[in-house]
């Protein structure tokens, strides 16, 4: 059967990946109500189509701190990507930058940082990188981190701030996953997975992610060191885990140079709303002094379309390209972009739209069905 959409890739991979590797890339947190509800949500809101325009010349083009791109579709931080294909997030990177798109790298990869930098310089003269950090207990770590980004030219950092400490999935306690062997966390050299002979407290997530998320990642982080980041790197950093006004507001102040509206694909707090919900919140909330991008959910052209609506720049597929790795490594990941793109330029073309900038609130609505029980 051929490939239609993004939902047909993820039956697919569903197929394909071993159970350890595909409780990972799924799973939500606890009973993964956020995780549901970052797809459903979408169905909720309708697009105002207008007819009788001339949509012969669609243009997705746009920029972003000085770069210019050809779809407002970017691939999400998501970590250990060899556990889809052997090529993992050189495959990745390299589909990225072939379509001339933004390819976010995770710290917790299995490539390194220069082997991403390079896939991309063989692809791409105009390389579309950024980098996702954690920040460890160890300084030193942290900012190692970032100037070897800075050294393989990514341009711009994205501070993930909703993962204090790992969230509670249920299939990774249940059936504690492993990195395989041939495997690492090859950009931190000192993580291995030597927790197996430690006895835990009753109730404790036994889940190695989990483990080595608590030792190695600082919970302690606040405002102060979104501004230690923006004094040691001169790259745009990008606030990654926002949903409300306030916190919205409170990026603006300490410097963000921009906002991703996300939940984390619904793998951190469950209960949390979906990221479609939150973004005109965010969006009133910053009153257009930085871009507000959005991930979680976002696996149809109408999504994208419904997003930029609401008022976001851009919007990342994370689990899409993972399942595009599993179908057929870089071509895989080639295919999902292309698909979503046509999707994307259809939705524009059959609402009577031609370019990003005419995109915008007038063009949706919530549905009457889910509007009146909202
Ligand atoms: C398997 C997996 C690993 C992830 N790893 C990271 C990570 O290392 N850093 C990070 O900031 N977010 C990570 N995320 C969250 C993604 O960046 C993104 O927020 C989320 O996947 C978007 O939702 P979607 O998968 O529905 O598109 C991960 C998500 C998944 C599914
Ligand atoms: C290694 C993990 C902590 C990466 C992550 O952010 C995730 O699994 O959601």
């Amino acid at each position: 059967m051929k490939i239609a959409c993004l939902n047909d890739l993820e039956d697919y991979a569903k197929g394909a990946l071993d159970s350890n590797a595909m409780n990972y890339y799924s799973s939500g947190s606890q009973d993964m109500i956020t995780l549901r509800d970052n797809q459903n949500a979408f169905d909720r809101y309708q697009i105002r189509p207008r007819v009788l325009r001339d949509v012969s010349k669609i243009n997705t083009n746009f920029e972003l701190f000085g770069q210019k791109f050809d779809y407002p579709i970017f691939i999400a931080a998501t970590a250990m990507q060899k556990m889809a294909h052997v090529t993992g997030e050189v495959g990745s990177v390299r589909a990225a930058n072939s379509r001339n798109i933004n390819y976010c790298l995770s710290s917790i990869s299995t490539s390194t940082i220069e082997e991403v930098g390079k896939a991309a310089e063989q692809v791409s003269n105009n390389t579309r990188l950024w980098f996702q950090l954690y920040i460890y207990n160890d300084k030193n770590k942290t900012l190692d981190l970032i100037r070897r980004a800075e050294a393989s030219g990514f341009k711009a950092i994205i501070l993930t701030v909703d993962t204090p400490y790992l969230g509670r999935r249920l299939p990774d306690i249940r059936n504690p996953f492993k990195l395989p062997s041939h495997l690492s966390l090859i950009n931190i050299s000192s993580a291995k997975q030597d927790f197996d002979s430690q006895t835990l407290k009753s109730g404790e997530n036994s889940s190695w992610l989990a483990r080595y998320f608590a030792e190695n990642i600082n919970p302690s982080l606040t405002w102060d060191d979104l501004v230690w980041i923006k004094s040691v790197t001169h790259l745009p950093i990008i606030v990654k885990g926002v949903l409300v006004a306030e916190d919205a507001k409170l990026c603006v102040k300490y410097g963000a140079d921009a906002i991703i509206v996300s939940n984390h694909g619904g793998r951190q707090l469950d209960s949390i709303p979906a990221t479609i919900d939150s973004l005109a919140e965010v969006v009133a909330a910053v009153n257009s002094k930085i871009p507000v991008l959005l991930d979680g959910g976002v696996r149809k052209g109408t999504d994208v379309f419904k997003a930029l609506a609401l008022g976001a720049t851009a919007v990342f597929v994370g689990r899409p390209n993972l399942w595009g790795l599993a179908y057929n490594g870089e071509d895989g990941v080639k295919l999902m972009l292309d698909l979503l793109f046509e999707e994307f330029r259809l939705a524009m073309a059959l609402s009577g739209c031609t370019s990003l900038s005419q995109i915008n609130e007038n063009y949706i609505k919530a549905s009457p069905y889910f509007a009146s029980k909202l």
